[in-house]
């Protein structure tokens, strides 16, 4: 069992954002759901695991490995996926791939073209394995990502918003694979959206302006709000008055109209119905939660 331990982490960039604010989490094997807005600091976080920057405070470690200490232990046994992979030389996937083998140190000759191989064939690539990437789809991309990211068998792997801009198939695709590798690593899945979190990770958190505000098992957080949210249609131009009157965590269209959900421990008035909560009302509930905390 692999155990990576986060202490009191803080990170503030020279231009005096705080990105990362006194983290402290514990992640074993499996998926980890990281969800936040964009800007609550999820790259950040990322990174500073990956030990691509230093935190200004706190400590990280990968079993026995100090990975501020000692950031090229830790890079042995990591697969990085990050948010922007860049540009794609003009050479083919198979190649690129190699050549990315070589760097992460898998030196033997057979032993890189077996893992490139098998690699190219997990993630669906070898029949496109002579064309250049930079021709590829969204999603051929990502896929492409993974098996670099899982060159030379690491341990912890760490993927940043995979799934933004990809179509739901090549999303599903995506997400099916990356499920299949969990087992047996840990998987740090960062991301804005809860769907993805909902149907891979047995553990999440939940940051917010660098903050964990809330962390567990899925399924058991939304049960803390089992009998608590309450749905209505209402006229758009209402809103704000609803708003006033009651905890509205959220506001969205369904079918062209607008239906308010808020959170309430008994009926919040006529025409409202109770529905059975989701991640994304536990995630909007616990926004929610800490911004009225805040003000
Ligand atoms: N290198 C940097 N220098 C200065 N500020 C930064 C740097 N990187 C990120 N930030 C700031 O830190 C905060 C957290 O950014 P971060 O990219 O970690 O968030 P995120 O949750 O990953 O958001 P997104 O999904 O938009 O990437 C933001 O206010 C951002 O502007």
């Amino acid at each position: 069992m692999n155990t990576l331990q986060i202490k009191n982490l803080s990170k503030t960039y020279p231009n005096g954002v705080k990105a990362l604010n006194g983290i402290n989490l514990e992640i074993t094997n499996g998926m980890f759901g990281l969800l936040g807005a964009n800007g609550a600091g999820k790259s950040s976080l990322m990174r500073t695991i990956a030990s691509l920057q230093e935190p200004t405070f706190g400590s990280i470690s990968f079993n026995t490995i100090d990975v501020v200490q000692k950031p090229e232990e830790i890079r042995k046994h990591l697969g990085y996926l990050p948010q922007e992979f860049g540009v794609y030389p003009k050479i083919s996937a198979e190649k690129l791939l190699n050549h990315l083998a070589i760097l992460k140190g898998i030196l033997n000759k057979k032993e890189r073209k077996e893992q490139v191989t098998a690699l190219l064939q997990q993630v669906n690539l070898y029949q496109h394995r002579k064309k250049s990437v930079y021709t590829f789809s969204g999603g051929m991309r990502q896929r492409f990502g993974i098996a670099q990211a899982l060159l030379a068998n690491p341990q912890i792997i760490i993927v940043d918003e995979p799934t933004a801009g990809l179509d739901p198939e090549e999303s599903n695709r995506f997400l099916n694979l990356l499920s299949e590798i969990g087992e047996n690593v840990i998987v740090i899945l960062s991301t804005h959206i809860v769907e993805d979190v909902r149907n891979l990770c047995p553990k999440m958190a939940i940051l917010s302006n660098g903050e964990i505000i809330s962390e567990g098992n899925p399924t058991e957080l939304v049960a803390s709000i089992e009998g608590k949210v309450w749905a209505k249609i209402i006229p758009k131009r209402d809103i704000d008055i609803y708003k006033k009157a009651f905890d509205v965590i959220s506001t969205k269209l369904v079918s062209g109209k607008t239906q308010i959900r808020v959170l309430s421990g008994k009926k919040p008035e006529e025409g409202f119905g109770l529905i059975t909560p989701n991640l994304e009302d536990f995630y909007f509930t616990t926004l929610f939660n800490n911004q009225s905390k805040a003000s």
